[in-house]
């Protein structure tokens, strides 16, 4: 019913949506494959579980899905294990070695550093970019050419779906960048290797090849610098790829072609707030690209245009779709938004799914919105919903004299011990403190400033309310590496800020993390604290409870964690 007979999504998909959005019906149809679903916890796994009330509000996938993934992570320890296209393990190493935290390391230089994959790299890495064949014993069975033929056709068209989800700070968004980038340069050169002129050919052609959607502006520029640089970095053919790649005919003749060898040469596009879908056009008509970043609202804004005719067309021969952020953006209120705009995607080969947790109604969109359970291929990592061990938890419970139950004086006193502990010395010390509603934003930084004498310029608030050039303004200091001090007193940056950037972004070495108020679930819990201790950096994290908050299971927390428990 929802495909039509090329075996693509229908056209009545939209009143589905209003259907679904009444919890009446399943969304998009998929081929069936392989299925590593969860299922409920076992009763056992209960005791290692830190999980409270209404707090608790994420799904514990099922131990054989961990199992298999450990058993693929245990064997791999370098990328060069993992099938990645060789310019773009390439362009990702040199990306990964510009943004690392030298800060405080015995590393005196960063070709010191060896780049590892991280669990949830080498465990997407290696289900993602799998070549499409169709198994032997299928095609002996197919008897004639003809239909193996087709059966390969078909392989190669069928969509799969991939769900990530793997702890925060843990590598997630190379995880899937590399396999889509790898599998764009192994069309290219599958095309090149035909004729030269058929890619020069494709590269003209008015389309779009591979989606990114994400859920904040923040998070779009952030994805996009990092792709903006690999597109186009510069690459050293003797250097950067290896000798044994030359081995393959394939590779051979293409990389032949020096232009093929010195950058991955990516037409990569933003199109976030502000900019207007003309931009978006005059980009693809004059290239094709190769990866747009965007968010499911700018897309769907497209419907609203009454002076283009076919303004999706662009988006027909999407063959590689992301929807990083999932939970965020499959849950109710963005939904609708997401699986329209997945809609257009009608030739669509892979879609990746990527998140931080797995809510339990990110199960249930996602139950939904495939037709069969065992259409996911599901990635996830043994540390998920458990806080990395690196990251230290302290309750300070403003009851306490001397703060007499005021929670911003507990809140100085923990910038105060932060300012004069003597870590990060030598650079400029950022610390990100979390408050549940944007109403509180303004008056805490306020208060910081009138009652605590904190300089206004190392104080910001970030909310929704904020114009979204000033929040990309504000934000510089704690996503750019932490700025030296050069003989200056130690100096506190503070950022006051609400879930709007607890999600994803990749703060740059923030040592140290404030909650101001207990998050409303588990998930955002996770996601605050993983704004620090991000790929095995250290962290520490303050929860300040009072009479109002105070929940005596909070104050289990710094114990759980470091016994390792899985957060539920
Ligand atoms: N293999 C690696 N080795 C070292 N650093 C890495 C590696 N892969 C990625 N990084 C760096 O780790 C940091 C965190 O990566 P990323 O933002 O993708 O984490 P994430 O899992 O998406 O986090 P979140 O769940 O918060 O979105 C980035 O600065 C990235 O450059």
């Amino acid at each position: 019913m929802w495909r039509n007979s090329a075996g693509r999504l229908s056209r009545n998909f939209y009143q589905q949506c209003r259907l679904y959005s009444r919890g009446k019906k399943q969304l998009i149809a998929s081929k069936n494959s392989q299925r590593l679903d969860a299922k409920p916890t076992e009763k056992s796994d209960k005791s290692k579980l830190f999980a409270f009330g209404n707090f608790s509000a994420l799904k514990n996938p099922e131990k054989k899905q961990i199992e298999t993934s450990h058993a693929a992570i245990d064997k791999i320890v370098s990328f060069d294990s993992l099938r990645i296209f060789p310019t773009v393990r390439a362009a990702m190493m040199k990306e990964i070695k510009k943004g690392y935290n030298l800060k405080n390391t015995y590393v005196k230089s960063i070709d010191e550093v060896e780049i590892k994959p991280s669990p949830v790299q080498i465990a997407a890495i290696r289900k993602i970019n799998q070549p499409r064949r169709v198994a032997a014993k299928n095609l002996e069975k197919a008897g004639t050419d003809i239909l193996s033929e087709v059966m390969e056709e078909n392989e190669k068209r069928k969509l799969k779906i991939f769900t990530i989800a793997a702890e925060t700070g843990s590598g997630k968004t190379w995880a899937y960048l590399a396999p889509v980038l790898s599998m764009l340069k192994q069309d290219d050169m599958a095309l090149y290797n035909r004729s030269p002129a058929a890619l020069q050919e494709a590269q003209r052609s008015a389309s779009i090849r591979s989606v990114i959607l994400l859920p904040t502006h923040e998070l779009v520029d952030q994805v996009y610098d990092t792709l903006k640089y690999v597109a186009t970095a510069p690459l050293d053919s003797s250097v950067d790829i290896p000798k044994k790649v030359f081995a393959s005919k394939e590779f051979e003749s293409y990389f032949k072609d020096e232009a093929n060898a010195s950058s991955l040469n990516l037409n990569v596009f933003k199109w976030s707030v502000g900019d207007s879908p003309s931009k978006l056009f005059n980009k693809a008509d004059s290239r094709r690209i190769d990866v747009l970043i965007t968010t499911p609202g700018k897309i769907q804004s497209l419907k609203r245009l009454t002076n283009y005719e076919r303004p999706f067309k662009y988006f027909k021969f999407v063959d590689y779709c992301v929807v990083d952020e999932a939970d965020t953006l499959v849950n109710e209120s963005w939904f609708e938004e997401t699986a329209l705009t997945l809609q257009l995607f009608g030739k669509l080969k892979d879609l990746i799914l990527c998140s931080a947790t797995i809510p339990k109604e990110f199960e249930k969109a996602i139950q939904r919105l495939f037709t069969s359970k065992d259409s996911i291929i599901r990635i996830v990592t043994p540390q998920i919903h458990k806080i990395p061990k690196q990251i230290v938890v302290k309750v300070i419970d403003a009851e306490q004299s001397p703060f007499h139950g005021s929670k911003s004086r507990c809140l100085a006193q923990a910038l105060y011990a932060i300012h004069n502990d003597g870590t990060e010395s030598g650079f400029v010390k950022r610390v990100i403190v979390f408050v549940n509603e944007k109403k509180h934003v303004e008056p805490l930084v306020e208060t910081l400033v009138q009652k605590y004498h904190h300089k206004e310029e190392d104080v910001v608030g970030i909310s929704g309310s904020d114009d979204h050039r000033d929040r990309a303004e504000k934000i510089l200091p704690f996503v750019n590496p932490a700025a030296s001090l050069e003989g200056e007193a130690t100096k506190l940056k503070i950022l006051v800020t609400t879930d709007l950037l607890a999600r994803g972004l990749n703060f740059h070495s923030i040592k140290n993390v404030i909650l101001m108020d207990i998050p409303k679930t588990s998930i955002d819990l996770i996601h605050r604290i993983g704004r620090t201790g991000r790929m095995r950096q250290s962290g520490r994290v303050f929860v300040i409870i009072d009479k109002k908050s105070r929940k005596s299971w909070i104050k289990g927390l710094p114990r759980a964690i470091k016994a390792g428990a899985t957060l539920g």
